[in-house]
């Protein structure tokens, strides 16, 4: 078979330069080695946040209970009903995401795909020439030297729970530990994260990520830093952690939060001429592989921003441009919003406070206490606290740091300001709806 373009992966990125260049009129295959649908949709994002909201509101209600919310404080987190909701969202999704392909007239392949050339690829026995391939296979967890990894679940695992094991340690202290942490505790669980470093969630603000390690202690959770995995042994009923300073912690389950890598094994890149280097592909600002320029890379399998979906979209669009138009667009990762849902979430945009010292760039820091708002008192909630970094003089915003219920949505508009170019005075000056997330804005800019 001959086609223009075989995409690898059916993700966030792979579909939608797979769709952009069949609406060309291009000629596209796409494979996917396991459901399709991709992470986002499967085994991230979207399942992720159909247990938050569920145990946000669980939550809500126990907080709210004695402030006229009926019922008493008896409402809790059910996690085998969750997971069942939560099938409703993800069950649909690789048919769905096949039956679309195919009704766009995208080739949908099964199977395991090996370059054989620098324009050839097999899918399970049967050979593809292409035009151009474009390496969309997203991450997997670490390969760490741990002894006994076998041990270690995933968040694979942890999301297709049917039922909440009694403790966890959770190694790692990023994204995955935190937010997988914060649901296993409203679920009934003994939690322990351990993290290696000497703070947790490093993309985030450091003051704001220690408002939220007290809260997160507050909560039962326990949360030791400078502990380094280096072996998870068997024990009755469960695992031992040791670390590499001698503590050691049990759980009936540990998981993996130790940070994901690019999946390229079993690609036989060295066929097609697409370098490696320390397990990431070398590509040119174009998203272009380097030793084969037939070969493209977008989204967690590039890991060239961070591995977010928005960025893995933004990828996409930028090597369909490229595709499509001759290669001249480069990916801009200057404004990237994300959030870490935790209960109180946490969000960012833009620089942290540590990044603009180490880069020298002169910051006026707004930062205040957000527990008094009406917005995060009417929610119970008893921690939410900004910290905002602006450019003396232009004004121009730098970063936005917020923690508290509405963060997750209020960072897009932080986000939308600093993308448009807009100033913290003119953004505090913008009608917003009231009462709302970001009728606070003009309140935290002053
Ligand atoms: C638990 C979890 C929660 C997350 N939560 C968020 C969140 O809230 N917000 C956010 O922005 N990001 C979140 N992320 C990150 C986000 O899911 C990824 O950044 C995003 O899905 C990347 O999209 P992608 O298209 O690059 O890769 P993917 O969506 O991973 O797609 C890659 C596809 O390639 C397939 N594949 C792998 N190897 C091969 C192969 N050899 N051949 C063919 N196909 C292959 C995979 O099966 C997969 O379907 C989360 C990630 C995880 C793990
Ligand atoms: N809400 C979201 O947007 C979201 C949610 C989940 C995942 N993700 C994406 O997936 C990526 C992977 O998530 P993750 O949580 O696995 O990784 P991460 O990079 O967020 O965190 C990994 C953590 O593990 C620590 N660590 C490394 N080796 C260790 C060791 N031996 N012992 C103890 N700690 C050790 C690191 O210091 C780091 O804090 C994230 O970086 C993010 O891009 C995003």
């Amino acid at each position: 078979m001959d086609v223009d373009l075989i995409v690898l992966g059916s993700g966030t990125a792979g579909v939608k330069v797979a769709t952009r260049c069949r609406v060309a009129g291009w000629r596209v295959a796409l494979v996917e080695a396991r459901q399709f649908g991709g992470t986002c949709a499967l085994r991230g994002c979207e399942p992720k946040k159909v247990f938050w909201t569920l145990a946000e509101a669980a939550e809500r209600a126990q907080r709210l209970s004695a402030k006229g919310v009926g019922g008493g404080g008896g409402v809790t987190l059910d996690w085998a009903a969750a997971q069942r909701f939560k099938r409703s969202f993800t069950d649909p999704v690789p048919e769905s995401r096949r039956e679309s392909l195919e009704r766009a007239g995208i080739i949908a392949l099964h199977g395991q795909p090996r370059f054989l050339g620098p324009d050839r690829i097999a899918v399970d026995g049967q050979e593809i020439r292409f035009r151009h391939a474009l390496i969309a296979t997203g991450a997997e967890p670490a390969e760490l030297p741990i002894a006994g990894r076998e041990n270690l679940s995933t968040s694979d695992d942890f999301l297709s729970l049917e039922d909440m094991p009694k403790s966890l340690v959770l190694l790692g202290g990023g994204y995955i530990s935190f937010e997988c942490a914060h649901l296993a505790r409203r679920a009934g669980a003994e939690v322990t994260i351990l993290e290696g470093g000497d703070r947790p969630l490093a993309p985030f603000d450091e003051a704001l990520v220690a408002r939220l390690v007290e809260k997160t202690r507050a909560l039962g959770i326990r949360v030791e830093l400078g502990c380094k995995a280096a072996a998870i042994r068997a024990d009755a009923g469960g695992f031992r952690v040791e670390c590499g300073d001698g503590r050691s912690f049990a759980g009936a389950m540990v998981l993996h939060g130790l940070g994901r890598r690019p999946a390229l094994s079993g690609l036989g890149l060295e066929a097609a001429g697409v370098p490696v280097e320390k397990g990431r592909l070398l590509l040119d600002p174009y998203l272009r592989s380097t030793g084969n320029e037939r070969v493209f890379a977008a989204g967690d399998a590039a890991a060239q921003g961070p591995a977010l979906t928005p960025v893995a979209s933004h990828d996409a669009a930028v090597v369909a441009r490229n595709l499509l138009e001759g290669c001249h667009t480069k990916p801009d990762y200057s404004v990237v919003p994300s959030a870490a849902f935790t209960l109180p979430p946490l969000a960012a945009v833009g620089l942290t406070e540590a990044q603009a010292k180490e880069r020298g760039i002169d910051y006026e820091l707004r930062e205040g206490d957000m527990a008094d708002y009406q917005s995060v008192r009417r929610t119970g909630e008893d921690t939410a606290a900004y910290r905002l970094l602006v450019a003396p003089g232009s004004g121009a915003i730098l970063g936005a740091h917020l923690l508290g219920p509405e963060a997750p949505d209020s960072i897009n508009l932080f986000a939308l300001a600093m993308r448009a170019g807009m100033g913290a005075e003119a953004l505090s000056r913008m009608m917003t709806a009231y009462p709302t997330g970001g009728s606070n804005i003009a309140s935290m800019l002053g």
